[in-house]
């Protein structure tokens, strides 16, 4: 089995009242996932740091420059497809000044978490978003 690493970038911000953003954009290509609402990203290529993987990415989709020290590793997630595994390094950004006018900031709140966005975001991506919600909020995690 293939195994694909690739990296993505998650802008996110926190508003009162245990409300969480986080910034997607919409995928412009015609392959399966046209039309989804996901965090900028794409294949790590060989010997390439994935933080910079990230922050290339943000640049050529995006088209901003991010210090790849504002990066945080958050963790790996896997997306099992029928020839390989895609393996989803998940990066950290502080939301940015250059983004506004730019993408789409999701609300994520509690009870539903990111439960709404079903069928406009890759499936992988509810984990990633619901993780980094209850690491944010849950009472355990302070
Ligand atoms: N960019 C991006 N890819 C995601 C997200 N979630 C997720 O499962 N993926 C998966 O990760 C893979 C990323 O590959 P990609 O096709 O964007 O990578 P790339 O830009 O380097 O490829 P390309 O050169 O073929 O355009 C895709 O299979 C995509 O479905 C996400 O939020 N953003």
């Amino acid at each position: 089995m293939k195994l694909l690493p690739v990296a993505l970038a998650l802008f996110y911000r926190q508003l009162p009242g245990n409300v969480l953003e986080v910034w997607t954009q919409v995928r412009e290509d015609d392959g399966p996932y046209h039309g989804l609402l996901e965090f900028p990203g794409g294949k790590i290529e060989p010997g390439e740091e994935p933080v910079m993987g990230a922050v290339r990415e943000v640049q050529e989709e995006v088209g901003i420059e991010v210090d790849p020290k504002l990066g945080r590793f958050m963790g790996i997630y896997t997306n099992p497809l029928p020839n390989k595994t895609i393996l989803l390094n998940v990066f950290l950004f502080p939301d940015q000044p250059s983004l506004i006018g730019r993408g789409q900031w999701l609300k994520v709140e509690n009870p539903d978490l990111s439960r709404p966005f079903t069928g406009q975001i890759p499936s992988p991506n509810h984990q990633i978003i619901d993780d980094l919600y209850h690491a944010l909020y849950d009472r355990a995690h302070e």
